[in-house]
């Protein structure tokens, strides 16, 4: 028999003044059994003698002699533990500690920027990278959720794309019964919420959060600081739960900062990390005898994680006290290593990898959709999301067509007199629509895709698609509302200013329009897939647009007259085709007025518009429909380097 401790209330009686004083009380040995005795849990993991280095430049870039040179810096040290189901074990440490990347370590997400040496161990078999996601889920500290949907949408389309071979009736029934299990039935039809509209609370977000990773049954959860940002009642009551889930046959492990000192006995076992080093693991009571041990008592009234955190930290504020508190953190390590908690946890992950009928990996239920099945759910989460933002679809269909008002009320009615600016505001007019609609469509990508972009990079790191996938859902959304925004502008600022009367026309203007408004929201998206900042991709398309209507447009240097190289660059721009085609469009057998005032110095040359096309595009009248296939090439174009660009993310993106 072993003694070990529980919380007792000390104080007074109403309970505001409870406080932290360890007691013994009786319970069963848990000392080495012999192997035949011990009952064999569900599941358990094994983290063995894991270590991750990284090299890093020794200063910054503009420190040119120390950028050149490289150090290698440690972030994780032969750190083991062993866990069992029905436990939860929260990591404790100071900031920069080395909980995320244990986190990351044990998840098979630690990214191919160091070196990772160790092993991870479930029911004594070695998980391989290709296993890792459908075995363990992983809650992020961020909450990434469609704000629009409710908590059964955001859950029903989660199970959707995790299983969907189950039916409907399954799908329903399960995503009852998570909500059930993690107290969410009664915001069940709530909307998630944003920042600038309410949904549920931060608390209800995490336990969404967590709820869409038990769809699929894991038995292992990892979660990063659950309790962030929380106030501390609801953090606790999300550790409680998450230990009610433990309890269910799963291994919970979380990193948190500042557990209160009421959650001292919710969790089954502990471990401390400083320095990238598992300095101390063990359940609760070892905990305090350890440190008890080494002359380190827990005063009373005080929370034993502060106190032990404190005391492993390493305090950089000056280098006398960084050597002595390293000096102590090393101690108590080397302390830990010698005592019998590490060599019981140690026999542990021997027995468990050496046992003769090992049981199988319990990896997470996933009968996974089709491809096309997996694009139709989010296609439909995504429309179903966007289309709630009453105020986005306003703008989004109106974007273009605020801008033609503005430029109808420049230019007023065109005129046919070359003496009153009949070339100069049709070619005016089509610079603007040709350079303006890119920018609208860059602006909605660059407003609604980051938020998507976020989900994809969780959602794929789960397994449940791919980030391409996402990609392709989103554009498939975006040409009912391009073509809908485009019609509206063109519409109205077509007739508003009196270009060619014939409706065929009409309706060649708004084809070729339509192409760059497009355009400029895939390449936006092919761009957000390679880089991460909304800002710079803002900026770059910027400059890719005016680069572009320079060079291809031909208004502001006649095409001619460029050097070969802008030339030969012209044809790369959609800008070329889209100027040529609007302007055969607009000019083609227009014929032209000529009523100089008294006094008018020039002369009529200029007597109809094919005279203006041989000017600026020579030929472009036979060119008509290649221009047109031309110009719709860049759509499948943009499209194919969207799904290599997103692909090429899934390296880029660590977690
Ligand atoms: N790939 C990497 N390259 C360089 N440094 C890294 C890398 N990964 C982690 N680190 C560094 O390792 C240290 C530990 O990081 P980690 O995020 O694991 O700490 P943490 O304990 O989770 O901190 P916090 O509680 O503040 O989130 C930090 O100093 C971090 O900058």
């Amino acid at each position: 028999m072993k003694d070990s401790y529980s919380m007792q209330a000390n104080g007074q009686k109403n309970g505001s003044n409870e406080s932290f004083k360890f007691v013994p009380e009786k319970t069963t040995d848990v000392q080495s059994p012999a192997p035949s005795d011990q009952k064999q849990p569900p599941c358990c993991l094994s983290v063995s003698k894991v270590s991750y280095t990284v090299s890093e430049r020794v200063g910054p870039w503009w420190d040119i002699q120390s950028y050149r040179k490289k150090w290698t810096r440690q972030i994780l040290n032969d750190v083991s533990f062993h866990v069992e189901s029905g436990q939860i074990m929260g990591i404790l440490g100071n900031s920069g500690s080395g909980k995320t990347t244990l986190l990351d370590t044990i998840a098979g997400r630690i990214g191919n920027t160091g070196t990772l040496i160790g092993e991870v161990f479930v029911n004594g078999r070695k998980v391989k990278q290709a296993q890792f996601q459908d075995c363990f889920s992983y809650v992020l500290q961020s909450d990434n959720l469609l704000s629009y949907l409710t908590v059964e949408e955001t859950l029903t389309f989660t199970a959707q794309l995790a299983l969907r071979q189950h039916s409907a009736s399954t799908i329903r029934k399960k995503v009852a019964a998570v909500m059930a299990e993690l107290s969410l039935s009664h915001v069940a039809n709530t909307v998630i919420g944003g920042r600038i509209f309410p949904g549920i609370s931060g608390g209800e977000r995490r336990r969404v959060s967590i709820a869409s990773q038990l769809l699929q049954d894991p038995k292992v959860i990892l979660l990063d600081e659950p309790t962030t940002g929380l106030d501390s009642m609801t953090a606790n009551q999300i550790v409680v739960l998450l230990a009610e889930l433990a309890r269910r046959d799963r291994i919970i492990i979380v990193t948190i900062h500042q557990p209160r000192s009421e959650l001292f006995r919710v969790f089954s076992r502990i471990a401390i990390m400083s320095c990238g080093e598992l300095v101390f693991c063990g359940d609760p009571g070892e905990m305090v005898d350890f440190f008890s041990s080494r002359g380190y008592e827990c005063p009373e009234y005080c929370n034993p994680f502060d106190i032990y955190v404190d005391l492993t930290s390493v305090d950089t504020r000056s280098s006398e006290r960084e050597a002595a508190t390293y000096r102590r953190m090393h101690d108590i390590t080397s302390a830990y290593r010698r005592a019998e908690i590490y060599q019981r946890m140690t026999w542990k992950i021997r027995q468990s990898c050496q046992r003769a009928n090992k049981p199988m990996i319990p990896f997470k239920s996933k009968e996974s959709p089709s491809c096309m099945s997996k694009l139709g759910v989010l296609h439909r989460r995504t429309v179903r999301n966007l289309f709630r933002d009453r105020m986005g679809v306003i703008m989004r269909l109106s974007q273009n067509l605020i801008y033609g008002m503005f430029v109808a009320f420049f230019v007023m009615h065109l005129d046919d007199d070359v003496t009153k600016g009949a070339l100069q505001d049709r070619i005016g007019i089509i610079y603007q629509a040709m350079g303006a609609s890119p920018y609208t469509g860059m602006l909605n990508a660059v407003a609604l895709f980051p938020a998507m972009r976020a989900i994809a990079d969780q959602e794929s790191k789960d397994g449940l698609y791919q980030k391409w996938q996402m990609f392709l859902a989103y554009i498939i959304h975006i040409f009912p509302f391009s073509i809908i925004s485009v019609f509206i502008f063109t519409s109205f600022l077509y007739w508003a200013v009196g270009m060619h009367p014939d409706p065929w026309r009409f309706m060649c203007f708004t084809a070729v329009i339509m192409v760059p408004h497009i355009i400029g929201e895939l390449l936006t998206l092919v761009l957000l897939g390679v880089v991460q900042d909304p800002n710079m991709v803002n900026s770059g398309m910027a400059l890719l647009n005016i680069a572009g209507i320079m060079v291809g447009s031909g208004f502001l240097r006649s095409t001619q007259q460029m050097p070969l190289v802008f030339q030969w660059l012209s044809y790369l721009t959609f800008q070329k085709y889209g100027c040529e085609l609007l302007i055969v469009t607009e000019f083609y057998g227009l014929n032209f007025t000529c009523n100089p005032p008294v006094g008018f110095q020039g002369g009529c040359l200029i007597k109809d518009g094919n005279i203006v096309i041989d000017q600026l595009y020579p030929g472009a009248p036979s060119r008509y429909t290649l221009d047109f296939l031309m110009l719709y090439a860049f759509l499948p174009a943009l499209v194919l380097l969207g799904i290599i660009s997103f692909k090429i993310r899934d390296r880029l993106v660590r977690r």
